[in-house]
């Protein structure tokens, strides 16, 4: 099934209020919409008779190999929408030979994630006031086999989301962040009318004043790569590449931070130009085919991540359904590679697409 199946099962059995968190941006959801609108922008360009009787969607990133260059970016609290919760999610992406970037939210313990895996994990990381918080965790995904650290840095303070405020959103009380230590979920805000309990707890619990200067404390805290989530210009692309970070991915954190931001798509081709090939480059927003996938490689992106989709997934058909939403956006993956003539990833490139990506710059 794809991933418009999916999200038609979950609606009928999410929570509406938890279904407004998982579907809503930041204010107008202006970057939101213009996140898909920015595929059915994209036209393709057919290469014929190439032999495409083989196909190879694998990529490998860090020394480690995927089977497919689609993976799950990391989203909060997967037990909102599925008692297993991050477990039935790594099982999922296990099974399709996926990447699980697992968020610093989780609801599950970064080590039963871990062992319910078979495939690449990554944790995510908002920098926290409490530092100590950070590097016990950083210590513990090291010890339980994590691949890198990915590090947000669009959500200093959480978008203006007004389905969250408009319900009063909260957390409910039997989903925890159970990897973070309790003295910092303790100053989560109830929420209650008009505000987002979300947004209160991020007020108080991350360190806005973080600059790049900061990026050589997380640096002395673990040998693992560090990719930085939520890169949208060519300066800050420049900026990742001085600070000797090992990734970046191009996101706007699928318009739930700051609305008017440009389209995620939009934004790849000046950072694939402006990174130059000194580290790989990942995408999120708005991919929810494989033929989405193909137009973000052929721009220069080695990954790319889904976000709600993998969410609608686990609500619907929990383990099993993620890994059919992933198997099932690798083979039209498969089959767009086959049909454009480019049967391996190193031949996508950017004579795979008509129209011109990038707006008017
Ligand atoms: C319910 C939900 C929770 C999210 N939680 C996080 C998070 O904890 N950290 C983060 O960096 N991004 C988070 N994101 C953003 C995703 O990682 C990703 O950037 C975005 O969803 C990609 O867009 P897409 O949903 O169009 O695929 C979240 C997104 C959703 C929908
Ligand atoms: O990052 C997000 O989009 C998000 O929804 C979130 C969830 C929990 C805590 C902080 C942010």
């Amino acid at each position: 099934m794809t991933a418009s199946d999916y999200q038609h099962l979950a609606r009928d059995l999410v929570d509406p209020d938890v279904w407004d968190f998982i579907e809503g941006g930041a204010e107008s959801e202006r970057t939101l919409a213009a996140n898909v609108a920015a595929f059915d922008r994209v036209r393709l360009r057919p290469r014929v008779l190439t032999d495409v009787s083989t196909v190879d969607t694998t990529v490998s990133l860090f020394g480690a190999d995927f089977a497919t260059p689609i993976g799950v970016a990391p989203t909060a609290y997967h037990r909102l929408v599925d008692a297993e919760g991050e477990v039935a999610t790594a099982q999922g992406a296990g099974a399709a030979g996926a990447l699980f970037v697992v968020s610093v939210f989780a609801s599950r313990t970064v080590e039963d994630i871990a062992k319910a895996s078979t495939g690449g994990l990554w944790l995510h990381l908002y920098w926290l006031s409490r530092r100590d918080v950070l590097a016990d965790l950083i210590r513990r995904a090291a010890d339980a086999g994590y691949q890198a650290l990915l590090l947000t840095v669009d959500a200093p303070r959480i978008g203006r989301r007004w389905r969250d405020m408009r319900n009063g959103f909260a957390i409910p009380g039997d989903v925890t962040a159970v990897n973070v230590d309790e003295a910092v979920m303790a100053v989560t805000h109830r929420g209650g009318t008009g505000r987002s309990a979300i947004a209160e707890h991020a007020a108080q619990s991350f360190d806005q004043t973080v600059t790049w200067a900061d990026l050589a404390w997380l640096r002395s805290q673990t040998s693992l790569p560090i990719v930085l989530k939520g890169i949208l210009t060519a300066e800050d692309a420049a900026l990742a590449v001085e600070h000797g970070v090992d990734g970046i991915v191009v996101s706007n954190h699928g318009g739930r931070q700051l609305d008017g931001a440009v389209a995620a798509l939009d934004a790849l081709p000046e950072v694939v130009d402006a990174v130059a090939g000194a580290m790989p480059v990942l995408f999120d927003g708005g991919v929810r085919r494989g033929t989405d996938a193909l137009v973000a490689l052929a721009l220069g992106a080695r990954m790319v991540l889904l976000g709600r989709p993998p969410l609608w997934a686990l609500a619907a058909g929990g383990a099993d359904g993620v890994a059919g939403l992933l198997q099932t956006a690798t083979g039209e993956l498969a089959h767009a590679m086959a049909l454009t003539g480019r049967p391996r990833l190193a031949d996508l490139d950017r004579t795979v697409l008509s129209y011109r990506v990038g707006g008017e710059r």
